[in-house]
């Protein structure tokens, strides 16, 4: 694996997940793969799980790992070709990256939307300059539009719980918010799922919240979410802002909100969320504190699902 940005990186999903799972029996077993590297992991923006996560794993491989947090103690980065760099941006990523390709063996960047352009946005300009010019390999922490280390992590939570011999219905649902979110985790979600290929995959959320068909196609679409639940396996539950007037907040109805009485008619429905999540806005209390909600489970998995693609990412170099 060269780069670690959306699941076109991976060759097979299965594989990794079981790689992840072998490192979850046995943290440890690769523990001097990494010896005498160095990841660095930079964030433009904030996070908790992807970054201790994901620092863990590496450090379970024997690697070094320097987290700089740039969107708020380095200079500020232009990342445009051929800008004139008279405002507030400091240093371009044309200079910056090639040297942090020299520090590091591998490096891993958080980089949020700016929910104003989509074609900006979309051409997921920060971790392309960065692939661009770093000359190492890359692993996305998220980007502007996907969140592939935690899509793995999805897919690996709902193999391990899923014991059935059929597929799962897997249902992912819009969820309101206080603000406008960005639509990478239901996008990467919806493309693991579909590149995944083992489960009945729908998607429900109020008019004009249709994500690009690019990541969504091989799901259904149901518009009423009672009948979107039913007979569910996994519900997976998210807000993002509408794509198509990009980043807006249309319709905020919070009838569309997870409680335990929208769960009834599903297959006593696993929950999931990527977290952090905004207690009884997206999720009611009944249902986060409840054995339904695997969010806890889905979290931790966050360490096997990074140390299984930083292996790769070791491995060819
Ligand atoms: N890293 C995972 C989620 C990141 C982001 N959540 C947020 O920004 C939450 C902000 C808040 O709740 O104020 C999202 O949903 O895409
Ligand atoms: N789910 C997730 O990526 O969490 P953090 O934003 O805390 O890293």
């Amino acid at each position: 694996m060269k780069n670690f940005i959306s699941v076109a990186d991976v060759d097979n999903i299965d594989a990794l997940v079981a790689k992840a799972l072998a490192f979850k029996k046995e943290a440890l077993k690769s523990q001097t793969l990494g010896a005498g590297k160095r990841l660095g992991l930079l964030f433009l923006n904030p996070s908790m799980r992807t970054r201790l996560s994901t620092q863990i794993a590496a450090e379970n491989l024997g690697m070094k790992v320097i987290v700089f947090n740039v969107g708020q103690d380095g200079w500020a980065l232009e990342f445009e070709d051929e800008a004139i760099m008279s405002g507030n941006t400091v240093e371009h990523v044309k200079d910056a990256a090639p040297i942090l390709g020299k520090y590091f063996d591998v490096l891993g960047i958080r980089t949020f939307p700016s929910l104003q352009n989509k074609v900006d946005d979309y051409s997921e300009l920060y971790i392309q300059q960065f692939m661009k010019y770093a000359g190492i390999p890359v692993l996305s922490l998220e980007s502007a539009t996907l969140h592939p280390l935690q899509s793995l992590t999805d897919i690996i939570t709902i193999q391990e719980t899923f014991r059935e011999q059929r597929r799962p219905r897997i249902v992912l649902t819009w969820a309101p918010h206080v603000k406008a979110l960005p639509q990478c985790v239901a996008n990467s979600f919806a493309q693991w799922v579909n590149a995944w290929g083992k489960a009945d995959f729908v998607i429900t959320h109020p008019e004009d919240y249709e994500l690009d068909e690019k990541f969504t196609q091989g799901a259904t679409y149901e518009p009423n979410q009672d009948k979107a639940l039913q007979g569910a396996d996994f519900v997976y539950v998210k807000n993002w802002s509408t794509y198509t007037d990009y980043g807006r907040i249309y319709n905020n109805d919070p009838a569309w909100m997870l409680t335990a009485k929208k769960l009834e008619p599903t297959n006593n429905a696993r929950v999931m969320h990527c977290l952090p999540v905004r207690r009884n806005v997206e999720l009611s209390d009944a249902i986060l504190d409840s054995a339904n909600s695997i969010v806890t489970q889905q979290a931790s998995n966050r360490v096997w699902a990074a140390q299984a693609v930083i292996s790769e990412l070791l491995g060819n170099k």
